[in-house]
């Protein structure tokens, strides 16, 4: 049996520059992860393909033929002729629809699973192509690992060596689905957007070096996203009161939010003194890298 980890996937920065001709909005964003993940794991067998799944978030993922761990099978097996196939194990723990990327997460685990039992290279451009036509999230979550992500997530920067960023991530359990925030944007197919450049990340940022430009940045897709889930201005607010918190936003399409501090000890302490006032809330401390 082979098993691999899902990181949640953030969004420190979520630039969106316009909207392409084929729809899609052309963005910008510094992407990172987390300890916290769900957990896969696959056990080869020629006969099948399935999926079992059980853990806190299984009901609103589902484990039909939708689920994103067989739809990336699938589509990998009509690719790759004799692609070996066989038993999925999901523990799925992460909040669903919550703009990290938990089913891209679990889609790309599912094809770094299949690479490895199949001997194919983990960067096989056919894995490349699966994880593009599933999602704009998985090709980055192929190697989770820091990173500047480009275009609707196919074009990807080299890793980036995150400081060490104490992170508390909440999500306050409205489910928002990510079409509708993009679409609450208004931008026609070709329209350009007005906003600052992205600052430069360095390869090897220090934390006030790093802080700095991310203070300069943004998640252009926050009040849209607000508008459909009031709840996470209440999520914002609750961080952003958070004794020692340098920077909080929202990542990806929201809900959840991260806080970042300076000491794991601040987050530790944010993190107990928001499950204390929401305890229906998802609330986890990270370290980001
Ligand atoms: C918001 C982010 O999470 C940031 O990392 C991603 O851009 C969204 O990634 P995702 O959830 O994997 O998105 P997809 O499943 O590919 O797209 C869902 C819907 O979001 C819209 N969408 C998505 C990505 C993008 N760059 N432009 C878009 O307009 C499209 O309407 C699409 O039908
Ligand atoms: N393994 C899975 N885990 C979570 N959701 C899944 C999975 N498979 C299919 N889905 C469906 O995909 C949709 C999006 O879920 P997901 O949790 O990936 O959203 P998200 O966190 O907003 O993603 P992103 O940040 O990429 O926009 C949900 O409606 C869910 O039903």
């Amino acid at each position: 049996m082979l098993t691999t980890r899902a990181p949640a996937k953030i969004n420190l920065t979520l630039h969106v520059l316009g909207r392409r001709e084929d729809g899609y909005h052309a963005l910008e964003s510094l992407v990172a992860f987390s300890g916290a993940g769900d957990t896969l794991s696959f056990t080869p067998d020629d006969d099948a393909l399935s999926l079992d799944i059980s853990g806190p978030t299984s009901s609103a993922a589902g484990a039909g033929a939708d689920n994103l761990v067989l739809r990336a099978a699938r589509r990998l097996a009509e690719e790759i002729k004799g692609l070996r196939l066989g038993r999925f194990r999901l523990d799925k723990r992460l909040p669903v629809a919550a703009g990290i990327g938990g089913g891209s997460s679990d889609a790309a685990a599912a094809l770094r699973l299949l690479a490895k039992a199949n001997h194919l290279a983990p960067d096989d451009p056919r894995i490349r192509e699966v994880a593009r036509a599933i999602g704009s999230d998985v090709p980055v979550c192929l190697d989770p690992r820091a990173r500047m992500m480009r275009g609707a997530g196919e074009t990807l920067g080299e890793p980036i060596r995150l400081p060490l960023l104490p992170a508390v991530l909440i999500n306050p359990g409205a489910p928002v689905a990510t079409g509708p925030v993009f679409a609450a944007l208004g931008l026609r197919p070709g329209a350009l957007r007005e906003g600052a450049a992205h600052a430069d990340i360095a390869a090897r940022p220090g934390a006030d070096e790093l802080l700095a430009a991310l203070a300069k940045g943004r998640n252009d897709l926050e009040d849209a996203a607000c508008l459909q889930a009031p709840v996470i201005v209440d999520a914002l607010a609750m961080l952003r009161g958070a004794r020692g918190c340098r920077l909080a936003r929202m990542s990806g399409s929201g809900a959840t939010c991260f806080a970042l501090f300076s000491t794991r000890r601040e987050a530790v302490r944010a993190a107990s003194v928001i499950r204390a006032q929401h305890p229906g809330w998802w609330v986890k401390t990270a370290v980001l890298r």
